[in-house]
């Protein structure tokens, strides 16, 4: 394959039957480019194969330099150009073979993916893909749930106690070691005392001298996954100046401490989970804080390199000074807090959790370490601080109610970090020197109060406190289920009201509607009534200007035939029983001698019983008596508005009066609307609609309106369509009834009234002539 370099002749030197024009220069033989095919190309596509043999032939022929073509008879390029023939011929039929590959795997994938079997066969491994994710998500759940039981029935408070080997100083001085560890037991020491007594103590796990790094991390592994699952954690080191606790934590680069070995473990498991969670972190050291930490570093990491160098950059500012007790001692707390934020891939569950990684500032007494002015008020912070976390952790381990988060800035920041909710491991440092004796009690001491944490108060192992828990949970249920059932009932309750509520509300609206078009048909009825009634007038009217001569004689039968002279009521014109409509009514005093007074003084005489309000007995007219003696009398009623009271309003019904209109078309406009208010409101489409009526309207202007209107109605329905009363003394005698009394002459009611009795004059129902009738004649 490290022949010489082919290149490609341009179109024109071959010619169309595949003869190749070569430049006669070995070293720069030629294809044509018009035959190439993928298989028998290299860089440019060019077929490799015949190379060898063509190099060999190049070498035999003999060319002529420059670019001269090769003559077909020289003897020497004729194998060649048999060669190149054939490799031509070839490379046609690999494309012939190519081509018809390429049809076959097209074929088959048609094929295949039209096959029903194979969309079956695809679609139950669809389904059982889903399945087997359903069940993993399951499984996880379950693994975490069962993970997070193992690491609570090992305690969510864990106390490892670590014990550093004598340092050189330390041997040089002669101290002895106190700390002695039983070979068959891992979690237990004794530490000997100065009157040779040994004092045992128990914790989670005893680390001793010679253990490494990765022993201790070894254990801690279990509760670091637990930040991935979601939980908090935090994990401190707690002890004595120059016991190890940075040595632990931090680690050298050539032991790397807990910090960094957490940090590694978080990345190899987000790795392993990689398939399916999804996590990112967040790294935040401080030399110590609140929870507005000044110059707090915050940085996205990705990598374990990424975090050893924020934790050396967070090493940098950290306070250290020479204590007695440690040549490099760590003068304030070191806090590093690694947020994990979780997401599941199948499910979307997310989780975000604090992992908490503190050194904390060495715990010696200050007369012992020798320090001095600032060294002194540090310490005695450091003390404070340190004090607050066992107070702090007394509290949790004694259950209070109140737990003293907020007396110190350390345990204020690690607040959501320690407590039930959290996973706590603290590692206790101390040192196996007689030296340190005092020291190594109090620390212990204190270290086996965190763990009582743990076994103090059984919350995991006592089945009675883990029952009455659940008892507890229990009836919480059960009353809630109670209040909801009452909720529920309630629910039910008020929705059969508000149903009953509705159906009353539309059977009323069914009321109001059929009463509506009632009262529009009874309107109807009426005009109807008023018409012909009309129409009867007229024809009366007819009648009476032809026997008004004979009034006389008629007058003086009628009297004759009235004992004691009482008045009969008007006759109803024969010989239909066509009821006139009613005048208006008014009693207010005619201006004219043929007006209304004179006629209606006289029937107060006649009828004292029934004076002045509503009802009079009507005389008859002298000349329909006399020339129509079979005319029955008749009774009829007056409807008298008396003046308005000043200050009352009433409310108007809805019960319309009659009223009648002589129409004439100018008038038309004046009188077509209805004055009521409450139809004016209620029922926009009754007052839409023409009346050829005005009923008693006190209003001003209605007694500018030359009426052409003859009502009778009572009283109190005329109040019915006032708008407001008049202002007292506004009344004008005017009356556009009165108008109408004057100007127009005879207005048959069929109405009943029933508003009489209300005014004083007894029932009324069926009204008749109107006295205004008969006073036209
Ligand atoms: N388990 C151990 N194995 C070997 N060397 C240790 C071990 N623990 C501590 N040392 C050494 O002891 C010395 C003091 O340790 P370190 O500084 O970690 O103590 P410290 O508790 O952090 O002190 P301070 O509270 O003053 O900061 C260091 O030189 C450290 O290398």
């Amino acid at each position: 394959m490290e022949d010489p370099v082919m290149e490609l002749l341009p179109e024109s030197c071959c010619d169309g039957a595949g003869s190749v024009h070569f430049q006669p220069e070995p070293s720069s033989l030629s294809f044509s480019s018009s035959d190439r095919t993928p298989a028998a190309e290299t860089r440019e596509g060019v077929v490799l194969e015949p190379i060898e043999e063509a190099t060999s032939s190049m070498e035999e022929g003999s060319f002529s330099s420059g670019n001269k073509e090769v003559s077909s008879c020289q003897e020497p390029t004729l194998p060649l150009v048999q060669k190149i023939t054939n490799l031509s011929t070839k490379i046609q039929n690999l494309k012939n073979e190519h081509a018809v590959l390429s049809d076959q795997v097209k074929n088959i994938s048609t094929d295949f993916f039209a096959q029903p079997e194979l969309v079956g066969a695809l679609q139950l491994l669809g389904k059982e893909h889903e399945h087997l994710k359903k069940k993993f998500v399951q499984q996880q759940a379950e693994r975490k749930r069962l993970y997070n039981e193992v690491i609570e029935l090992k305690g969510n408070i864990r106390v490892f106690c670590r014990c550093r080997p004598l340092n050189q100083a330390e041997v040089e001085k002669g101290c002895n070691d106190v700390a002695e560890f039983d070979s068959c037991q891992d979690n237990e020491l004794h530490i000997l005392s100065a009157d040779s007594s040994k004092k045992p103590f128990k914790f989670d796990h005893v680390f001793r001298p010679d253990d490494n790094q990765e022993v201790v991390f070894a254990e801690t592994k279990p509760i670091v996954t637990s930040v991935l699952d979601g939980y908090n954690v935090c994990i401190f080191a707690y002890g004595q100046t120059g016991t190890g606790k940075t040595f632990t934590m931090e680690g050298t680069p050539e032991n790397r401490g807990v910090n960094y070995l957490t940090l590694e473990e978080l990345f190899r498991v987000s790795e392993e989970r990689r398939g399916f969670m999804k996590y990112e972190l967040e790294i935040k050291q401080a030399a110590d804080g609140t929870q507005e930490v000044p110059g707090l570093v915050e940085s996205h990491v990705s990598s374990t390199d990424e975090v050893w160098k924020i934790l050396q950059s967070g090493n940098c500012i950290r306070s250290v000074g020479s204590t007695s007790a440690n040549e490099q001692s760590s003068r304030s707390h070191c806090l590093l807090r690694v947020t994990v934020k979780g997401e599941s891939l199948i499910d979307g569950q997310k989780t975000r959790s604090h992992l908490w990684l503190v050194d904390l500032a060495g715990s010696e007494r200050v007369g012992k370490i020798e320090v001095e002015g600032e060294r002194l008020k540090e310490s005695q912070f450091i003390n404070k601080s340190l004090s607050a976390l066992g107070d702090v952790i007394s509290a949790l381990a004694s259950k209070s109610s109140h737990v003293p988060y907020r007396n110190s800035k350390l345990t204020h920041l690690l607040q959501n970090s320690l407590g039930e909710d959290c996973k706590t491991l603290m590692f206790v440092q101390i040192s196996p020197s007689s030296a340190d004796l005092g020291e190594t009690l109090c620390s212990l001491n204190f270290a086996t109060r965190v763990r009582g944490v743990e076994t103090g108060p059984a919350r995991k192992h006592s089945d009675h406190n883990e029952l009455l828990k659940y008892k507890q949970m229990v009836d919480k249920l059960k009353h809630d289920e109670k209040e909801t059932k009452k909720l529920r009932d309630n629910n039910h309750a008020l929705q059969l009201r508000l149903t009953t509520k509705e159906s009353m509300c539309r059977s009323l609206q069914e009321k109001v509607r059929e009463l509506e078009n009632q009262l529009e048909e009874e309107r109807k009825t009426r005009i109807k009534q008023e018409n012909r009634a009309f129409a009867s007038m007229a024809s009366a009217r007819s009648l009476f200007s032809s026997i008004r001569p004979t009034s006389a004689a008629t007058e003086n039968s009628y009297n004759n035939n009235n004992n004691g002279g009482e008045r009969k009521p008007p006759l109803a014109p024969p010989p239909s029983k066509l009821r006139m409509p009613l005048r208006g009514i008014t009693n207010l005093p005619s201006t004219g001698g043929r007006g209304a007074t004179a006629t209606w003084k006289r029937k107060e005489n006649v009828v004292p019983t029934r004076p002045s309000a509503v009802t009079k007995a009507i005389p008859p007219p002298p000349t329909v008596a006399a020339n129509n003696s079979r005319l029955k009398a008749r009774r009829g009623s007056f409807a008298v508005r008396p003046a308005p009271p000043p200050a009352e309003v009433r409310l108007p019904k809805r019960r319309v009066s009659l009223a009648t209109l002589i129409p004439e078309p100018s008038m038309s406009s004046s009188s077509s609307t209805m004055s009521t208010p409450l139809m004016a409101q209620r029922r926009p489409s009754f007052v839409r609609k023409k009346r050829y009526s005005r009923l008693f309207s006190p209003l001003p202007e209605a007694s500018e309106t030359p009426a052409r209107t003859v009502t009778e109605t009572p009283a109190r329905m005329s109040s019915k369509f006032m708008g407001s009363p008049p202002p007292p003394g506004s009344w004008k005698p005017k009356h556009p009834t009165v108008v109408a009394l004057q100007r127009k002459s005879l207005v048959w009611s069929p109405l009943r009234l029933r508003g009489a009795k209300n005014n004083g004059g007894g029932a009324v129902r069926r009204p008749s002539l109107v006295a205004a009738v008969r006073n036209q004649f």
